[in-house]
């Protein structure tokens, strides 16, 4: 296990530790701070309580409900009340505890309070720890759809403790794997290796080979996020952050679709199979890579198919992040660890992509 910090060289660089118990290292990056405020998952008042202790500051605990439905407009107001009543000024600091959801929340209240205070991120499942966590994009839902409101804002550092895998329900581990997974296909196969290599130990929390693959995927984000922090429109094989994004242009149609009862990784999971599909039917990737997808995801125990209405869906995806005026992109493979920008595919090419994922 390495404590070596994983840096992310943005516009405010700073670093990503990945290891067991380095939550105790909080108190070197509040120097100078006078109080901390910390927006966690209400049900993780253990680990906010074990945050808090021996730090020399005044701490205000803020709880949030912790999952997909702390991302609203009305908790991210309540924050903001919760930080006013604190007296958090220019010279405190906002923790945002939790998974992605508290992080994406936590990290926007800080980035909106005063304008922007110091945040330090302390991710608590898998998927905060080796995507939403890392890269500094904030943000709530609407009804409308995914993260609408939000915006880029830079932690001051992340602690990513391991430790704090051990209570997370295998569910939410096998919701972040999508995430590490994705970083095998778009970047770097290692992961994809050593993960059907052990699927088990994998999952296994405190395995080193967990650690590992978390290790590698926040290698993985931290390059791309490094390399293009505030997602510029990628043309062709020219690529920045967009990468990142692969499977989510059908994901997020899902999670809204789905009133956001999915988890974001299973829904990520199928995002990436109907990936595939789009770019095996343009002859992009071959057989295998296609039959990759479903075979890795599957041992996940990720969802891989989905039967929903697809006009529904298609008008879902409209409001994707990436589409230009009309026009939806998709972030397609041209091979492992390769991958292009598809620019508003044949309707029919997409309906009949997502036939293929109905069992
Ligand atoms: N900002 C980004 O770049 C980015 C990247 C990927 C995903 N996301 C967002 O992240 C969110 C999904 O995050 P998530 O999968 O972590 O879900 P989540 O935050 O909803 O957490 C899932 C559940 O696990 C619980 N939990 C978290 N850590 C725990 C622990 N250590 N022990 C026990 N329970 C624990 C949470 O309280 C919650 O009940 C989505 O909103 C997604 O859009 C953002
Ligand atoms: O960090 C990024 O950039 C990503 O796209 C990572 C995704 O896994 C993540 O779900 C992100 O929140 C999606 O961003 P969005 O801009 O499509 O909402
Ligand atoms: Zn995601």
């Amino acid at each position: 296990m390495s404590w070596d910090p994983i840096n992310v060289s943005a516009e405010h660089p700073y670093p990503v530790l990945v290891c067991h118990g380095n939550s105790r290292l909080l108190p070197e990056f509040l120097d100078g701070i006078d109080k901390v405020a910390i927006i966690y998952a209400e049900n993780l008042v253990d680990q906010a309580r074990q945050v808090a202790f021996g730090l020399s500051q005044e701490v205000t605990f803020i709880p949030v409900p912790g999952s997909e439905s702390a991302k609203t407009a009305a908790t991210l107001a309540q924050c903001w009340e919760g930080l006013a009543e604190a007296g958090i000024t220019r010279s405190d600091a906002v923790i945002g505890l939790g998974g992605g959801s508290t992080t994406d929340l936590a990290g926007f209240a800080a980035a909106t309070w005063l304008r922007g205070v110091r945040y330090i991120g302390m991710p608590t499942s898998l998927l905060a720890m080796v995507d939403a966590a890392v890269g500094g994009k904030t943000g709530i839902n609407l009804p409308a759809g995914k993260n609408l409101v939000g915006n880029f804002f830079e932690p001051f550092a992340v602690l990513c403790d391991l430790d704090f895998l051990e209570t997370l329900p295998s569910s939410e581990l096998r919701g972040g794997l999508a995430e590490v997974l994705k970083a095998g296909f778009i970047a770097d196969p290692r992961i994809l290796d050593e993960f059907e290599a052990d699927p088990v130990e994998a999952l296994r929390a405190g395995s080193d080979l967990q650690a590992r693959l978390v290790r590698l995927a926040v290698e993985v984000k931290a390059r791309v996020v490094s390399a293009d922090l505030r997602e510029r429109t990628s043309q062709g094989s020219d690529i920045g952050r967009e990468l990142l994004n692969y499977g989510h242009t059908l994901g997020h149609a899902i999670e809204r679709y789905e009133r956001f009862t999915w988890r974001h990784g299973e829904a990520i999971s199928v995002g990436m199979v109907f990936a595939a599909e789009l770019a095996h039917r343009q002859g992009m990737i071959d057989d295998d890579l296609l039959a990759r997808h479903r075979r890795v995801l599957k041992l996940a125990g990720l969802p891989i198919s989905h039967d929903g209405e697809w006009a529904g869906l298609r008008e879902a995806m409209n409001l994707d992040k990436k589409t230009r005026g009309a026009n939806l992109r998709f972030i397609l493979l041209t091979g492992l660890a390769k991958a292009r920008v598809c620019v508003d595919p044949d309707e029919q090419l997409l309906a009949d992509a997502y036939a293929a994922l109905v069992d």
